[in-house]
């Protein structure tokens, strides 16, 4: 097994579990696992050396919230609300109809150039849903195309009750024949749980059946108003809720104590609030509040939520300096969202040599060799000196992918 030795880190940021951050360092990769970390004055010799050349090192971004199985835009419904229009649900039925006229190749040559796109950019875990597809063949083609490309992949049939259908009709499909053809392919549900989509009554119903199929839970909750989809997520132990942008005190209650038992890294997860600030911009809500979830002792993610709809972009870096800029988070905290954040909701934030699947999100010994350095001394450097591109390269199990 080959082991490269990057060197001359000008700083590292690991976001392990004591959030180190070290100048003058290097890591060694060792197929796909790190196998060691430290000063660079101390680093072990190894089969191949690059020079970081003074650059800042960071684990590369886990993506924990795209939709990237669709096919045509939406620049249209974009310019719309740019003059002043809402953002309403009911736009995802016409990316229904463009994806379920795109045949099979067109569809998966659509997210293998999405997916290029974000690790360009520094994404190295990736998780992506369905949702555009709507009846059963369109859903588990969207799951198949998807299980191929992405490191995770969510079933969301309830994102939309598509035109002909009474809801109860279709929460009863989604929750039967379609479950069962995505099945196969997905290791999480998700459910678009707001007024024009489903109510949370429905979203339980949805959950349940997804739960007792062996799948991990998330919801789209708060997005668009107050809602119940913050407190369905945590009754049902949800992995993560996300959107979250009109909060009550209950709400940030609910997501705080589902955190109790947790001590970072160990005991039981809660539910993490993931942010969507590429989308907030895109849709005009206002931010998720990230700093007062933060400083109520939530977990939180940030994640691009790519889809033609709400956000289409896979930038990490863009949603990590609008965090910065606008959320109030310092780069530290920001970073650590889409890193650390984003694996912890996708409960791939544990795992070294000695149980094999090996954590993402942060850079430790055992860990999957997951990292990327930027044109920059600095992590600083993508707030402070946004809309740049800086990514310098990247390794995605040990091997160099931009
Ligand atoms: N909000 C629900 N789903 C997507 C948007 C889907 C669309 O408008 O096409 C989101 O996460 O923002
Ligand atoms: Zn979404």
């Amino acid at each position: 097994m080959t082991s490269l030795l990057i060197t001359n880190i000008g700083e590292l940021m690991t976001q392990d579990r004591e959030h180190r951050v070290l100048a003058d360092a290097a890591v060694v990769l060792e197929g796909e696992r790190i196998s060691w970390i430290g000063a660079a004055s101390a680093a072990p010799a190894a089969d191949e050396e690059y020079d970081a050349g003074g650059r800042a090192c960071l684990p590369g971004w886990v993506d924990s919230h795209t939709h990237l199985v669709f096919a045509g835009d939406r620049t249209a419904e974009f310019e719309a609300r740019m003059a002043g229009q809402s953002y309403a649900a009911g736009g995802i039925s016409v990316t229904v109809d463009a994806t379920r006229r795109a045949t099979d190749e067109e569809l998966a040559q659509l997210v293998t150039a999405r997916a290029a796109e974000a690790a360009a950019g520094g994404t190295t875990y990736l998780e992506t849903k369905t949702g555009y597809g709507l009846d059963v063949d369109e859903e588990a083609r969207g799951a198949r195309i998807a299980a191929k490309v992405a490191d995770e992949v969510t079933f969301l049939g309830a994102h939309l009750v598509p035109d002909g259908w009474a809801a109860d009709d279709y929460v009863q499909l989604v929750t039967g024949a379609m479950l069962s053809a995505v099945r196969p392919y997905a290791q999480w549900a998700d459910v678009f749980c707001e007024t024009g989509a489903f109510t949370p009554d429905q979203s339980r119903e949805v959950l349940r059946a997804c739960r007792d199929a062996g799948l991990g839970l998330r919801v789209h909750g708060n997005q668009l108003g107050p809602g119940g989809g913050v407190q369905l997520a945590v009754e049902l132990e949800a992995a993560s809720v996300d959107h979250v942008n009109y909060l009550g005190r209950p709400d940030v209650d609910a997501l705080a104590g589902s955190w109790s038992s947790w001590d970072s890294g160990a005991g039981r997860r809660g539910t993490v609030a993931t942010c969507l600030p590429a989308c907030d911009l895109s849709t005009r809500q206002p931010l998720a509040p990230a700093r007062k979830l933060l400083d109520a002792g939530v977990e939180i993610a940030i994640a691009s939520n790519c889809n033609p709809g709400t956000s289409y972009t896979t930038s990490m870096g863009f949603c990590v300096a609008t965090a910065v800029l606008q959320m109030g988070l310092t780069v530290h905290q920001a970073v650590r969202a889409a890193t650390f954040g984003g694996a912890l909701a996708l409960h791939r934030e544990q795992g070294n040599d000695d149980d094999g699947a090996r954590a993402v999100g942060s850079l430790a010994v055992g860990h999957r060799a997951d990292l990327q350095l930027f044109s920059a001394p600095s992590a600083t450097h993508l707030a402070y000196r946004p809309g740049m591109q800086l990514t310098h390269a990247v390794w995605r199990k040990g091997i160099r992918v931009a």
